[in-house]
């Protein structure tokens, strides 16, 4: 199967590794989702993952702490993430590293773009970890500025909705969901499906994103196929 993208930047969402416990990491449910991580491999794609920190932690909703403090903490569980994701990435035979916005060498690469790239063209798969590596960011934007780095085709947001809502489907049952739409609208609407920096640095670096549900992990397969799942924003 020939893949629609040649280098794609897959964001994978931290709650989706929880699986059913919802909270920490379900290693059965990493491989499910590390599987069709190779299938892409298989089918010639260059793949880079940036991994949420939402099944720890999230800065944001840290309540009663120092913002960047929180913030940091979440950084830091998105190096737990990634090293969950290289792991199983791993054991399934492909040749992985893990980069860190914030310097850890002790633990994985620090993030290097030249790096990063050579990596890619060598087949290995690259985990991103700490997000851009500064408070009061996301780890959508981390995605985004990793992908225009490396000169990603698409962004893959594998998330817990299928797509993208006039308003959040989790909260509004009546929510309609889009093929596909603008990051203008996105920004006018301010549709909280992704964080608003991220949509404006990829309106400005016309980066697409397509956003769709990580419930069934093959999803990703079918989004690098060019099959119709979840939303295209562009
Ligand atoms: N208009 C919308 N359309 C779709 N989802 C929306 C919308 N507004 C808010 N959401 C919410 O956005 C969530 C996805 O983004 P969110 O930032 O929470 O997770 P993530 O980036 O995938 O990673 P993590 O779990 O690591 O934080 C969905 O679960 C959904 O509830
Ligand atoms: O660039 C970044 C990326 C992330 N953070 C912190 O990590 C958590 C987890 O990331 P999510 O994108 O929410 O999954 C985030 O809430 C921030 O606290 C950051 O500070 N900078």
């Amino acid at each position: 199967m020939t893949p629609k993208y040649k280098r794609v930047l897959l964001k994978l969402s931290g709650e989706a590794l929880a699986g059913s416990q919802g909270h920490g990491i379900d290693f059965d449910t990493v491989m499910d989702i590390c599987r069709p991580v190779k299938t892409l491999r298989d089918m010639g794609c260059e793949v880079a993952i940036v991994v949420g920190g939402g099944n720890f932690w999230r800065g944001r909703s840290s309540g009663k702490m120092d913002r960047t403090r929180a913030d940091h903490m979440g950084m830091l569980a998105t190096v737990i993430n990634a090293l969950g994701v290289a792991d199983g990435l791993e054991q399934l035979g492909l040749s992985v590293r893990v980069q860190t916005a914030i310097a850890m060498q002790e633990v994985a690469e620090p993030y290097i773009r030249n790096r990063a790239v050579r990596h890619l063209e060598k087949g290995r798969v690259i985990v991103f970890g700490c997000g851009t590596g500064n408070p009061f960011f996301s780890t959508d934007t981390g995605a985004a500025l990793r992908a225009a780095e490396i000169e990603a085709d698409i962004i893959l947001k594998a998330t817990m909705v299928d797509g993208v809502y006039d308003s959040d489907p989790k909260k509004n049952p009546e929510a309609k969901r889009y093929e596909e739409l603008t990051f203008m609208e996105v920004l006018n609407q301010n549709l909280g499906v992704m964080d608003m920096t991220a949509a404006s640095f990829c309106k400005d670096r016309g980066i697409p994103w397509l956003v769709f549900s990580i419930e069934d992990p093959e999803n990703i397969v079918r989004a690098v196929s060019g099959e119709a799942v979840g939303t295209l924003v562009k």
